[in-house]
């Protein structure tokens, strides 16, 4: 299976990274950037063909991953529009609705409907991602099954049942890492408040997330349970966590979710109206 990605940034490196440490060949993966930076570094890093635009050799491909940022995307796709020939399209893009990639992939009267639209994160790098997909009802076994065998290399995959659950993935797992990556940031710094050098207070914020979020995958108990055996009555979790209901900290989280989701959609309604 061959593949080529539109865009080499963030995401598609964090998807490249982990699918060649699962044993797909470098040599099957090609990577179209403007960049020529990052083409290079692409090239350096994991030995990838790279192509300064889609033309014919990038786009002699079975898959092409759409990973460039939503405002790009309409002027990404131009040069190609009308001149797939079945191939598999999966793209990454927040918001961006199959409708619109199917019209600005294909022809107004012809458009593309082998799309399936995903959501992956960044911890697919090391192999740790979770990915939400949703295929266009067109998109035959075989197109699923090599969206999910790619998505799948690089962490675990949730179907959605209708597409609108994207933007809600997308609001969960997608940005999901940020809001983790932000509450370490902020055990950290309490850690430092309380007197520690930085690299011991990131240790300890770290490695906390680490095992808890370990603890909660391999443990029968549910989250709630495993907080209360945190709790002990009278001792020193209850006081942080009543800090934390006091400040409304989960509300504050569920709006933010909620934020984000609002954000994918709007942004969906924007750029497709071109
Ligand atoms: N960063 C993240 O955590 C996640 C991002 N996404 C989605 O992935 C997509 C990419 O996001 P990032 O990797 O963060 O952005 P990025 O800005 O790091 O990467 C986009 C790359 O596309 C290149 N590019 C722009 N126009 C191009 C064109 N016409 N031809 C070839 N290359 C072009 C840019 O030079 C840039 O290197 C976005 O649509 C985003 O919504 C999805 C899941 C998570
Ligand atoms: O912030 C964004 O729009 C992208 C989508 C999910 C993560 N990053």
């Amino acid at each position: 299976m061959k593949i080529t990605f539109l865009g080499g940034g963030n995401m598609a490196s964090a998807l490249i990274g982990g699918m060649i440490e699962r044993g797909f060949a470098a040599t099957d993966i090609a990577v179209v950037e403007l960049g020529e930076q990052a083409r290079a570094a692409l090239a350096a890093r994991f030995g990838v063909g790279v192509h300064a635009s889609l033309d014919a050799a990038a786009l002699a491909c079975d898959v092409l991953v759409l990973a460039v940022k939503p405002q790009q995307m309409k002027a990404a796709l131009a040069p190609i529009a009308g001149r797939l020939q079945g191939q598999l399209v999966i793209s990454i893009a927040a918001g961006l609705r199959l409708a619109d990639l199917g019209r600005w992939l294909g022809t107004p009267e012809q458009p593309h409907a082998r799309v399936v639209r995903c959501m992956p994160n960044t911890p697919a790098l090391i192999g740790c991602g979770v990915t939400g997909l949703y295929a266009d009802p067109s998109v035959d076994e075989a197109g699923r099954a090599a969206a999910e065998r790619i998505l799948a290399a690089v962490g675990s995959t949730v179907w959605a049942t209708e597409e609108g659950q994207i933007d809600a993935v997308t609001a969960i797992s997608g940005s999901g890492p940020a809001y983790v990556f932000h509450f370490i940031e902020a055990l950290e710094s309490a850690g430092c408040a309380l007197g520690f050098d930085q690299t011991s207070a990131r240790r300890l914020a770290i490695d906390t997330v680490l095992g808890a979020a370990r603890l909660a995958a391999s443990a029968e108990d549910s989250p709630a349970v495993l907080r209360q055996k945190v709790t002990s009555k009278g001792g020193t979790t209850e006081a942080a966590l009543a800090s934390l209901a006091a400040s409304g900290w989960h509300d504050a989280l569920v709006a933010a979710v909620r934020a984000a989701e609002a954000r994918g959609r709007a942004l969906g309604d924007e750029l497709g109206k071109d």
